[in-house]
């Protein structure tokens, strides 16, 4: 089994120019999952609100769910490096507030690293985390929890003014003290300037290749996810349609008396005369 990659195995990876494998897992069977096929970096996203419980957006999740899915997902992945993403409301209040929630994450979910989306407006709560020894991955561009500052789920930094905002954003980031910066759904062109601008590794999700790895969502690539599908994804599976028909094959064989079959039960131990017998003293 693979070793637990640590922050600088991932500083080395940029260095050396091998790409990183990021995939978010909210329980303990999607954490198994990645840790066998050997991806590199788990998310305990709070996307898990959208692609789990079934929100419209990530605002409802709690810290409390975060704790519960990064326990399970790290039950399942003991020996991958796993990243626990701060909810909405749970570093925005004050720094301390950013702070405490940032150790439960490693206290009571054993977390590797956390995430907490914003540039320039939330470098005080970076810093005053990563001086509480806590390796943080910075994330800008597309940031759900501030959906409605944006119009919606937008693609961002498509003009040179918003990207030159992104460009002070990353900056102010790294020189904060993050370990690593994610980017989400912004041009190509700038992901690919950003990553050789910042000395800490610069991954995407929906930003392109030129940087030092990739983040998808597990509903997403899989085909768990129904509600939409952002352009930025690849689909390698349709585990959804998978489920649905082996659903619709049980339900099938249950109308039909199919299952189930005799190498599913449990044969008695006493002769069929006893159990007669059994049956004869309540008729
Ligand atoms: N399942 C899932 N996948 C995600 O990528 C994801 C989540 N959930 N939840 C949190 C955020 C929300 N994200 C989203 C959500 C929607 C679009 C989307 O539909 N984008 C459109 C329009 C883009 C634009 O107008 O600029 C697209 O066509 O991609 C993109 C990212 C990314 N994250
Ligand atoms: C969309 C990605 C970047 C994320 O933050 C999440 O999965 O919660
Ligand atoms: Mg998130």
């Amino acid at each position: 089994m693979a070793k637990k990659k640590t922050i600088f195995d991932l500083l080395e990876m940029k260095k050396k120019k091998e790409k990183a494998t990021w995939v978010t897992a909210y329980d303990f069977p999607m954490g198994s999952f990645a840790e066998q096929a050997g991806v590199d970096m788990i998310l305990v996203g709070d996307s898990l609100g959208m692609v789990v419980l079934g929100y419209q957006g990530t605002v409802p999740v709690t810290m409390d769910d975060c704790i519960l899915h990064c326990q399970a997902v790290r039950r399942g992945a003991p020996n991958t490096f796993v990243v626990g993403d701060m909810p909405f409301g749970s570093y925005q209040v004050s720094d301390e507030e950013a702070v405490r929630n940032a150790c439960r994450f490693l206290k009571e979910a054993d977390a590797d690293a956390i995430k907490l989306e914003g540039g320039r407006r939330v470098i005080s709560k970076i810093k005053a985390i990563c001086a509480a020894g806590i390796v943080v991955f910075g994330h800008i561009g597309l940031t759900p929890q501030s959906s409605g500052q944006m119009g919606g789920f937008k693609a961002q930094g498509r003009d040179v003014n918003s990207a030159r905002d992104l460009i002070k954003d990353a900056i102010a980031i790294q020189e904060a003290g993050a370990r690593a910066l994610l980017l989400e759904a912004i041009p190509p062109e700038l992901t690919g300037f950003i990553a050789e601008k910042l000395t800490i590794p610069v991954y995407s999700i929906g930003a392109g290749l030129p940087c030092d790895g990739q983040l998808i969502i597990c509903g997403d690539m899989l085909g768990l996810f129904q509600a939409f599908t952002p352009k930025f994804v690849k689909k390698y599976a349709n585990v959804g349609e998978v489920i649905i028909n082996a659903f619709k094959a049980y339900v099938d064989d249950v109308k039909n008396e199919r299952f189930p079959e005799d190498k599913h039960a449990y044969h008695a131990l006493d002769s069929k005369e006893a159990f007669e017998a059994l049956f004869n003293e309540f008729k």
